[in-house]
Formats: structure tokens, sequence, C-alpha cells
């Protein structure tokens, strides 16, 4: 069974009178342990791709399936709670509260799901040495270097240990050698902890680092290739 599958999915927006084809016909099948980028111009569909496989928004038709389960169906509240319990989520901007320590940042999702201040404690502090940023845990975002706010980002989004991390663009915003450095470590934690990581880019060197590219154009799928890493 695919992790991830969606199946015919057409998604269109209202915008005024008119209204906009963002995806159309559109079948895609993601196996656990994939390092996937979503690659193609702007406006081709990919954050809209990611926010289905999100349950951030759904389809107009067509079906979406995690873990084989048709989250199409899922009421409002039912759908943040499989958000909560299934998926991490890495920004462009990379969405840090000004008024929260980077810990604090991290555990967010963690506290939401009740987990016990100790545990929360140990796997924050690991995540952090993992990723680069121990000793970092009491400053600020303003703080922090924009590379260094992205990896508190990645230790919240990995924290619950997600069925899947959907990552936005995610070095839209930070230099070519910081973008790099965080692939690399998206892509050990991929290897290391099997998490299975999807992504958007139009950045050739991000496309570059990806096992498997999917480009859309106009909403529909354009190619689907592996490739060495
Ligand atoms: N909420 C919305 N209302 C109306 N149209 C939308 C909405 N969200 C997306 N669209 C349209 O759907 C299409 C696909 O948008 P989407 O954001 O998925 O593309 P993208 O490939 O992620 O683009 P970018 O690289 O610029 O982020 C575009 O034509 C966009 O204008």
């Amino acid at each position: 069974m695919p992790l991830i599958e969606l199946t015919d999915v057409e998604k269109i927006y209202p915008l005024g009178n008119q209204q906009v084809t963002a995806l159309s016909e559109f079948s895609l099948s993601i196996d656990k342990g994939e390092f996937t980028v979503l690659a193609g111009p702007s406006g081709s569909g990919k954050t809209t791709v990611l926010n289905l496989v999100g349950g951030i928004d759904q389809p107009t038709a067509g079906t979406v399936r995690i873990e084989g389960r048709d989250v199409g169906p899922l009421d409002p509240r039912a759908l943040a709670d499989f958000r909560l319990h299934h998926i991490g989520f890495i920004f462009q901007s990379y969405n840090l509260i000004p008024v929260l320590t980077a810990a604090e940042n991290a555990e967010f999702t963690l506290m939401l799901q009740g987990v016990a201040k100790a545990t929360r404690r140990n796997r924050i502090r690991e995540l952090f040495k993992e990723l680069g940023i121990a000793g970092l845990e009491n400053r600020k975002p303003r703080d922090l270097s924009g590379g260094q706010q992205q990896r508190v980002a990645i230790a919240r989004a990995m924290a619950p240990q997600p069925t899947v991390i959907l990552a936005d663009e995610p070095t839209a915003n930070l230099d070519s050698q910081t973008a790099e450095e965080l692939l690399d470590l998206m892509y050990r934690l991929n290897t290391q902890r099997h998490t299975t990581f999807i992504f958007s880019s139009h950045d050739p060197l991000v496309i570059s680092r990806a096992r498997r590219i999917i480009r859309l154009r106009d909403g529909r799928l354009e190619d689907d290739r592996k490739q060495q890493r």
C-alpha cells in the first residue's frame, strides 16, 4: 500500500465570478521513505498538491488517501486532528512564534498532542543536537539566522515523528550554501530515521538533491522520474 495516493484529483478554486483550475486529472503515489520534490513553474500547482496531502485543503473531485485512509470525507475537526498526528509542515518563512524560545517553538506540536514534559525535552534536546543547533534552545527567533530558524522549524516538524514531512519551498529565503546544508540535513533525517519528505521548489539546486522529481505544469503531471543522489 502506498503511503500517499492521489487519484484523479481535481482542485478548482472560486475566484470572484470565475474559477481557477489548480489541478486536473492528477494522480500520484508516494511510498514510505521517499525524498521527493515537486518541481514546476510558479502557478503549476505545487502548493495545491502539498495542501491536499497535508489536509489543509480538500479536492473538488478525486480522492486523497494517506496510509489507505480517504481524508476527503473528514470534517474540519477530524482533519485538524489528522494533521496534528500525521503531518509535519516546514514553510518558506519558517513560521516560528516570535514570543516563544527556539525550544518552546520546537516543542509546540508535542504540547498540543499532550506529550509529557520530560519526553518533550528529551526529544527536542536530541533533535537540536542532530540539527546542529544545540545551545540555541533559549534564543527567540529574532536572535537566530534564517538557517537556524529553519532548523528549529525542522525540529518542530520532526518531533512528533509524523508520517510525512511536507516542505513548501523550504530554502527559498536562504543563501545557496545554507540551502544546501539544510537539504543535506533533511536527507540525513530521511535516510537515518526513514522519515518521508515531500518538498516543492523551482530551484535547480534543491531539485538536484531529490531522489524523485515530479514535474508539474498547468496543474497536470508533466514528468515523474527517479535520479541518483
Ligand atoms: N486560494 C486560491 N484561490 C484562487 N486561486 C488559487 C488559490 N490558490 C491557488 N490558486 C491558483 O491555483 C494555481 C496553482 O497554484 P499553486 O499555489 O498551487 O502553484 P505553485 O506551483 O505552488 O506556485 P508557486 O511556485 O508560485 O508557489 C495558480 O493558478 C493559482 O493562482
